[in-house]
């Protein structure tokens, strides 16, 4: 069983997706790791990530770059947004994803084009959004409590910028798939949200049984 789970940043969506992961007994990939992992190798190799060569020649990372704490900083954030607009970044890192959502037994992944691209036949798809604001309270909050100094203004800004980089651009833009559910987490705690994405999972897989609670 594929679960895909996709939204804007600091939706939620990465808890979710690893609570479900643990709830279904079930492997878990964040993809947006892969796109930050390239972001950052650009950054390091002193080139710019808006350059297309540049950006696919720091596609060849290795497993040991997922661990890597810098990938959690909204530089890492910032420059993944902009290597992922390259449709030959895309390309070479949809085979890593589409094995991992298609091991024996299923897997949950979460990004932006779960649904959408990479695991189109998913038969449970979550998008899980809030509003800017929310979204951006508790990006800020994850900022200062891994001890970065940064003003809640500044993390609004870049939200709002990576939303309309990640929605505008051509190469699989961030959009809801149509057979997707909307979880809006803006006025629910983490408990709450997950209890909640559990519930549409199980809309989704069992859809005659639930039709009643529709
Ligand atoms: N429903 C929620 N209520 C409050 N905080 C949340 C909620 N969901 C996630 N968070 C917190 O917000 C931050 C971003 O969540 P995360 O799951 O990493 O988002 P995303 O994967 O969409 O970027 C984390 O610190 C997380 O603990
Ligand atoms: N499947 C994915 C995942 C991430 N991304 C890109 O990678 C960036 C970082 O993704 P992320 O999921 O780690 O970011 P957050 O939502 O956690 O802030 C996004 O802004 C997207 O531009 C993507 O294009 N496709």
């Amino acid at each position: 069983m594929i679960i895909a789970v996709d939204g804007p940043a600091a939706s939620g969506k990465g808890t979710i997706a690893r609570r479900l992961a643990a709830h279904y007994g079930l492997p878990h990939l964040d993809t947006g790791l892969l796109y930050r992992a390239v972001g950052i190798g650009v950054l390091r190799a002193g080139g710019d990530p808006s350059v297309p060569a540049e950006a696919l020649a720091a596609c060849g990372f290795g497993e040991a770059m997922l661990h890597d704490p810098q990938l959690k900083s909204e530089a890492a954030g910032k420059a993944a947004s902009i290597v992922s607009a390259h449709p030959e970044v895309r390309a070479a890192l949809f085979t890593r994803q589409q094995d991992f959502a298609a091991q024996p037994g299923g897997a949950v992944l979460d990004g932006r084009d779960i649904g959408t691209v990479i695991a189109p036949h998913a038969p449970a798809k979550l998008f899980v959004t809030a509003t800017p604001e929310v979204r951006a309270d508790r990006r800020w909050r994850e900022l200062v409590g891994a001890g970065l100094a940064v003003e809640r203004d500044h993390v609004l800004t870049d939200i709002r910028a990576r939303d309309e980089r990640d929605s505008a651009r051509s190469a699989a833009p961030l959009r809801m798939a149509d057979d997707a559910r909307l979880l809006d987490t803006s006025a629910l705690g983490i408990e709450e949200a997950v209890a909640a994405a559990i519930l549409l999972v199980e809309r989704a897989l069992h859809p005659a049984a639930n039709d009643g609670d529709r």
